[in-house]
């Protein structure tokens, strides 16, 4: 097997509304997401993907989504809030942990992947010293 890896960047705001501490306020994170993909065998163009292929992928299914966007669980406090705030908002069914967001990213590349090539992880930095993995 042999894997390719491809790193993104997004601005994201959140909170974490059953958060005890700071996480429950309206703070920002630069997220670092690395995604690598596999497949069994290099194709015949001497690639399994092309990184270009790739990041149209990703700018698509997870960077428009999420970057200068609001990501908040859907909740009468914070549909309550956002009533007050004009901004790119989207809405989760869980709170916008790193583990949720990781869940989501995966539903929707895996969506997009055709076969050979597969998801095979993803890491997502939400700070410089915190981050979520997933891996196959
Ligand atoms: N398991 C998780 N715990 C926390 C998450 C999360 O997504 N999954 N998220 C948060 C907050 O979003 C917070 O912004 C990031 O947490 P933290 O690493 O504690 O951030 P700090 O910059 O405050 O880290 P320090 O090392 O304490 O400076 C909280 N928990
Ligand atoms: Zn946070």
């Amino acid at each position: 097997m042999i894997s390719i890896t491809k790193e993104f960047t997004f601005e994201t705001a959140h909170r974490i509304s059953n958060h005890p501490a700071a996480c429950r306020h309206l703070h920002g994170h630069s997220y670092r997401l690395l995604v690598t993909v596999s497949a069994e065998e290099i194709q015949e163009n001497d690639m399994i993907i092309d990184f270009k292929v790739l990041k149209q992928i990703i700018n698509e299914k997870v960077i428009k989504t999420f970057d200068h966007a609001l990501v908040l669980k859907r909740n009468e406090e914070n549909t309550k809030l956002a009533q007050h705030i004009d901004s790119k908002i989207f809405w989760m069914e869980y709170e916008p942990t790193v583990e949720r967001l990781i869940e989501y990213i995966k539903i929707q590349i895996e969506n997009s992947l055709a076969k050979p090539v597969f998801l095979k992880k993803l890491k997502l930095f939400e700070t410089a010293t915190s981050f979520g993995e997933w891996e196959k």
